[in-house]
């Protein structure tokens, strides 16, 4: 259209002409300002013209996407907009006046018969993917272990099995202790799995992999607007997710002291108030807590709050370290090389009588998790059926050697002992510790928390010494 073709047309005609039109129609500029927006638009907004007109669409129009175009200058057509309840067809184009992207126009209408089956087919699209995205986010909420998974019959471990088994029936607070990697984890799931509560939640929530200032706001959840970057509607917390059901706090000596008064109050109140928000939440939980500090020396060294502490401590279970329970190391073995076999698509893989005993010998820090990385690596580096010790890391294949380079025997000198290079002792420890530093992250793939923990060390303490020793 001319300029003089449109100059024979009064500007109130064309005003009227874009008011009656059956569209509704809106024009933002380059920053998402509204530059204009025609009344029928208005009326179905239910705002005041003057009062659209010069602000940030997003305030005006729900759900809109103009200010994106107007960035992008790509147009959307016959998207689905729910605005003021009604789902619209809304149509953006990109304004391009001179070859130059100026802003944006965009059109809403009730969808016509055609759009109407279009969208309804759209909808249900819709629909079908909320509802597998909820089945799976209903399904990472479940317990996934039940106590017919927790191998091993040695009567340490299965007296820590049966009280186990025989609380899980009540609603009292367990905290589980226990060095890291002796399946804490995994009976809290079966713990759950077993009780009243089992067709609920299961919320596990590790507390030394949460960052300081995101606890308060990861736990209790957040409503809207609460802080900058907040997301829009908010964000419910783990334990508002765990309503009804079983929240697992793993790590519960990491946890701040200031959250730690946060927890007893929503334990002995059984409501949360989210961060920002002035209501509060009934909530009905049961709490598992696992640890492998010692929280009563925390108590002492006020690092852990002595009433949160019994409140938590109601039944106490403390799973034995793998050293203490020796016969139950092959069945874990074999139950761990079934589970790998599914992993690798292999089958019929043994262990030798060798290696069994090698593995009675070894003192295993890591506990269970370190015996599952050493048959991954042997599994991986395995050529035959049978695991050798040769497929063992150097550590468990030859333990003496190790163990020799630890030290020599004071009281008998070898001969040729200014032969041997002594060095201060801190750097020997310097040079140990960071080799085993680089051990624990290869085995855990580089994860941190996981080799923090086969460590025995904090993670801050471990990102600590990696910073020293430029372990990357
Ligand atoms: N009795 C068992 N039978 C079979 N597998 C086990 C058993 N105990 C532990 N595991 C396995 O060992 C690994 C470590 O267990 P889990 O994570 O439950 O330990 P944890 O004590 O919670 O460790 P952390 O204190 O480091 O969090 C898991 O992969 C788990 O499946």
């Amino acid at each position: 259209m001319t300029n003089a073709i449109l100059k024979r047309l009064p500007i109130t005609w064309i005003k009227e002409i874009i008011d009656l039109t059956i569209e509704r129609i809106v024009v933002v500029d380059r920053e998402g300002i509204i530059l204009f927006i025609n009344s029928t638009y208005c009326e179905f907004l239910d705002v005041k013209q003057e009062f659209a007109i010069g602000k940030p669409v997003q305030q005006v129009i729900e759900n809109t996407r103009m200010h994106i175009v107007a960035t992008t200058g790509k147009e959307e057509l016959e998207g689905l907009q729910p605005i003021n309840g009604s789902v619209m067809i809304a149509n953006r184009y990109p304004l391009i006046i001179d070859n130059e992207l100026v802003g944006a126009l965009g059109t809403v209408k009730y969808p016509g018969p055609d759009n109407l089956r279009q969208s309804k087919n759209k909808i249900q699209d819709l629909i079908d993917e909320l509802n597998f995205y909820k089945t799976k986010a209903q399904k990472e909420l479940q317990s996934k272990y039940n106590f017919a998974d927790l191998t091993g019959s040695s009567p340490i471990f299965l007296a820590a099995k049966k009280l186990a088994e025989k609380v899980s029936g009540s609603n009292s607070s367990v905290l589980l202790t226990g060095e890291s990697g002796t399946g804490k984890e995994l009976f809290a799931h079966a713990i759950h799995h077993s009780s009243m509560r089992s067709e609920h939640p299961f919320v596990a929530l590790n507390c030394a992999s949460i960052p300081q200032d995101l606890f308060e706001s990861e736990l209790f959840g957040y409503e809207d607007g609460a802080f900058t970057g907040a997301k829009k509607g908010g964000k419910k917390g783990q334990l508002h997710l765990a309503n009804d059901g079983t929240i697992f706090l793993d790590e519960i000596g990491d946890m701040p002291l200031s959250m730690q008064s946060k927890l007893l109050r929503t334990l002995q109140e059984n409501e949360i108030n989210p961060v920002g928000g002035q209501s509060t939440i009934p909530i009905n939980l049961r709490v598992i807590a696992a640890t492998n500090q010692d929280l009563m020396k925390m108590v002492d060294e006020g690092k852990f709050r002595k009433d949160l502490f019994y409140r938590l401590n109601v039944i106490n279970i403390e799973i034995p370290p793998l050293r203490e329970r020796k016969e139950d190391i092959a069945p874990i073995s074999i139950k761990i090389l079934e589970k790998l076999e599914r992993n690798f698509y292999r089958s019929g893989t043994l262990l030798s009588s060798e290696v069994i005993e090698r593995f009675k010998h070894h003192s295993w820090p890591g506990n269970v998790r370190e015996l599952e990385n050493v048959l991954e690596r042997a599994i991986n580096v395995l050529d035959g059926r049978t695991i050798e010790l040769s497929h063992l890391p150097l550590y468990l294949r030859d333990p003496e050697t190790v163990a020799s380079r630890g030290g020599s025997s004071v009281t008998n000198p070898p001969k040729d002992a200014e032969l041997l290079q002594v060095s201060p002792l801190k750097k020997t420890i310097a040079k140990v510790e960071k080799q085993e530093i680089k051990n624990a992250l290869i085995f855990t793939n580089g994860n941190k928390i996981e080799a923090a923990k086969l460590l025995g060390l904090g993670k801050t303490n471990l990102y600590d010494k990696c910073k020293k020793y430029e372990i990357k």
